[in-house]
């Protein structure tokens, strides 16, 4: 049946990227676990995962967490481009100018800075482990998700253990700029809509993610917003795969998959906990190697030149001779 749309395009971000549609089916439904298996996006409904959190507004969590200490980032702008500097050489730890800066506070506080934003003030977005400071209600609410059809998907897929519930709360137009991440993650989605434009790990040299010794680790060069054709030419072929959720829709991010996230402009707050799991081990290894497979050796061959060469600097020179008039 047609779904009444309780949003619109106008509150979408524009950017110069051919969109798809990720997929939508209910959590009971045999295409669930062939994409999951597959490692491509879905977007998963039904699946009753946080229903019994679907009630995590910011007075609720102000009475039932208010002695946890969140982490909550502040921003000039919309972006919270997501860096850490603590394993940095020193030598770039330096030269880095942090986007964005992190304080330490109360629920409570986290409300009324939120109830009190006016334009022009610093953005924010918590962003906090659920942890053993939560208060009794909230350890009700989290021991209440569907833990069985969670863990049975756990179970087929052969993923890790799971690491860690990021709780997130963010402004309406908030973004999170595209980067991947190393875990398989299940996204619940508990207040207001966000859209996610994700892409496969196969278009890594269309991202042009930052050196691996980067406090930009793992996250895209480009800005979609002005992006650099001259620097970043391969961008253009860039297809990006689009999926809007609202609250109960819990969307699979494949791991290495990237995603550009966003809380749509003019929806309110919203809240979303993601689930993030080890991933599992590589069975049979089949040849060709699957694009996420490259995207590790990358990783390994960038920091093991790195760690032979001691200056960043040559291992461009140096990857060049390598490769130029003999492997191209
Ligand atoms: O769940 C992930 O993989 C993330 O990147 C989270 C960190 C920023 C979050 C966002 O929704 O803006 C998503
Ligand atoms: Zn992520």
């Amino acid at each position: 049946m047609e779904e009444r749309r309780v949003w619109d395009e106008t509150q979408l971000r524009k950017y110069d990227v051919p969109l798809v549609y990720v997929p939508k089916y209910r959590y009971d439904d045999p295409k669930v676990q062939e994409l999951i298996s597959a490692n491509k996006p879905v977007i998963i409904t039904g699946s009753e995962l946080v229903a019994s959190a679907l009630n995590w507004d910011v007075d609720y969590l102000k009475e039932h967490m208010n002695n946890s200490n969140c982490t909550v980032i502040f921003s000039k702008n919309h972006k919270f481009k997501y860096f850490d500097d603590k394993s940095v050489r020193p030598d770039v730890k330096a030269k880095f100018v942090p986007p964005t800066r992190k304080v330490g506070m109360k629920m409570a506080e986290f409300a009324k800075r939120l109830r009190e934003w006016k334009k022009g003030d610093e953005r924010l977005y918590l962003q906090q482990m659920l942890n053993n400071t939560v208060g009794p209600g909230i350890v009700h609410d989290f021991l209440r998700f569907h833990w069985d059809w969670i863990n049975s998907l756990q179970k087929n897929m052969s993923w890790g253990p799971l690491t860690s519930n990021l709780l997130l709360i963010a402004m309406e137009g908030n973004v999170t700029p595209c980067h991947y991440d190393e875990q398989q993650n299940l996204f619940a989605q508990i207040r207001g809509f966000k859209r996610f434009i994700m892409f496969p790990p196969e278009q890594f040299e269309c991202l042009y993610p930052y050196p691996v010794y980067h406090p930009h680790d793992r996250q895209s060069q480009v800005d979609f917003e002005r992006p650099d054709y001259m620097k970043f030419p391969k961008f253009k072929g860039a297809v990006g795969h689009e999926a809007v959720i609202g609250p109960g829709d819990v969307l699979y991010i494949p791991i290495y998959w990237w995603h550009h996230v966003e809380s749509l402009m003019r929806g309110g707050y919203t809240v979303s906990v993601n689930f993030w799991y080890k991933a599992g081990p590589t069975e049979k290894i089949e040849y060709p190697l699957k694009g996420y497979q490259k995207v590790a050796i990358m990783r390994n061959v960038e920091k093991m030149l790195l760690e032979a060469l001691h200056d960043p600097q040559e291992l461009g020179p140096l990857l060049r001779a390598l490769v130029l008039g003999r492997y191209t």
